[in-house]
């Protein structure tokens, strides 16, 4: 198709690929600094950008700079890319596969252009790797645990551009080979390189959303949760409850709540010191962590006493969580942390107890005979059906 100049597309993508690793930039040495692989992902466009400017200077600079090298850039900037929703994502680092693709197509690359100069062979090369490096971005996103508007935006922006890569290398096989650089203008090459500006700017763009939405996340998870533990902050936690009580009284199913207590807490800091006081805190609750399902919820409710929110579990069932914990409570698990207990006291979602306060006092009363009855006890605070009873 005429009239389209890639030369424009180039420039143009360079432009904002420049933009791009500015404001990645800025981001990532500002208060985004938290979110993981900013810094590579700016790397990339930067890279990204510099090939594009080096595509454009074809015809005036040697065919080293204005052909190889910005072509091997580009592919070196989709492995950064790569490098940074790896860091982003928190995977492992596979990274052997990917220098050998990229070795290997350096090599076709360098042997097309200064050996045996071939265009064709060269465009084949270079669309068959992007085409393998784009996928494996896009594979990348779609493995992250949570998925949003913009992940599938940035897996789709990366698929996308894998499909069109794919189409040129398909295009190139059937292109007659006396095609050059410079006369090529057929409707594949130029959606190749549109697609090469558009993918930089909108790759980047999702990746941005992507990072404003972890933002969003972590400051979401810093004002629910509790400094020392990581659980949830009381204001927090009585607000998941009374939002649960309202699921499950509409709903009709049953829930049920736990309040626990550190048994003789005042003494195991006089003891060891508060500071070892604070890893019992600490190995506590990171036990309750590991033993809860998702979609159960434990947040401090002070100092050391703690509370369970158990949707769709019966009065029954809530015992032998609790029974659970209490029993995983007094295992040590590690050589810092002395032997403690808990007293857990166990309330459902009854018509005695039909809101968060009353459902929480009633528990509470069952703690406080769990306490009396000699501690490290679970009871049950539903008198009508099941008296309050030792474990
Ligand atoms: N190290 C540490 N201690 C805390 C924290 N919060 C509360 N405490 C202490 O926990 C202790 C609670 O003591 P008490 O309320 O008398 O209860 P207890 O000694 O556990 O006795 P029982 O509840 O009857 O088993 C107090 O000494 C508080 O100072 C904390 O975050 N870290």
């Amino acid at each position: 198709m005429p009239g389209i100049d890639p030369l424009a597309f180039i420039i143009i993508s360079a432009a904002f690929g420049t933009l791009c690793a500015f404001v990645l930039f800025v981001l990532g040495s500002g208060f985004l600094r938290d979110i993981k692989g900013l810094a590579h992902w700016g790397a990339a466009c930067i890279t990204m950008a510099t090939a594009a400017f080096l595509f454009a200077l074809r015809g005036i600079v040697p065919v080293l700079f204005s052909s190889f090298l910005p072509n091997l850039l580009v592919a070196v900037g989709v492995v950064t890319m790569h490098a940074s929703l790896t860091e982003y994502g928190g995977f492992k680092r596979k990274t052997k596969l990917l220098f050998l693709i990229l070795g290997a197509a350096a090599l076709a690359l360098a042997w097309f252009t200064f050996v045996q100069d071939n265009y064709r062979a060269r465009v084949i090369t270079m669309s068959s790797t992007l085409t393998v490096l784009f996928t494996a971005c896009a594979l990348l996103i779609f493995r992250l645990k949570e998925k949003g508007f913009a992940e599938r935006f940035t897996g789709l922006a990366f698929l996308a551009t894998s499909v069109v890569m794919l189409a040129r290398c398909t295009a190139a096989f059937l292109q007659n080979s006396r095609v050059r650089p410079d006369t090529d203008t057929s409707l594949v090459h130029s959606v190749y390189m549109g697609t090469f500006a558009f993918s930089l700017v909108a790759l980047s763009l999702g990746f941005m959303l992507m990072v404003s939405r972890a933002m969003h996340m972590k400051l979401e998870f810093l004002a629910t949760r509790d400094q020392m533990t990581g659980v949830y902050r009381r204001d927090a936690f009585l607000a998941l409850l009374d939002q649960t009580i309202a699921q499950s009284r509409l709903k009709r199913r049953p829930m049920s709540v736990l309040i626990i207590d550190l048994d003789n807490f005042k003494e195991v800091n006089d003891r060891h010191g508060h500071l070892t006081g604070d890893q019992v805190i600490i190995d506590f609750s990171s036990k309750v962590q590991q033993l809860l399902r998702r979609g159960d919820a434990i947040g401090r409710y002070g100092g050391e006493e703690f509370l369970v929110l158990l949707p769709d579990t019966t009065q029954d069932d809530a015992y032998s969580v609790a029974d659970r914990i209490r029993a995983m409570a007094a295992e040590v698990w590690s050589k810092e942390v002395p032997a403690y207990t808990v007293s857990i006291g166990v309330a459902p979602l009854v018509a005695d107890y039909p809101d968060s306060a009353t459902l929480i006092d009633a528990a509470d009363k069952a703690l406080y005979a769990a306490k009396k009855a000699g501690k490290n006890h679970v009871m049950l605070a539903c008198s009508q059906s099941y008296g309050i009873t030792p474990s």
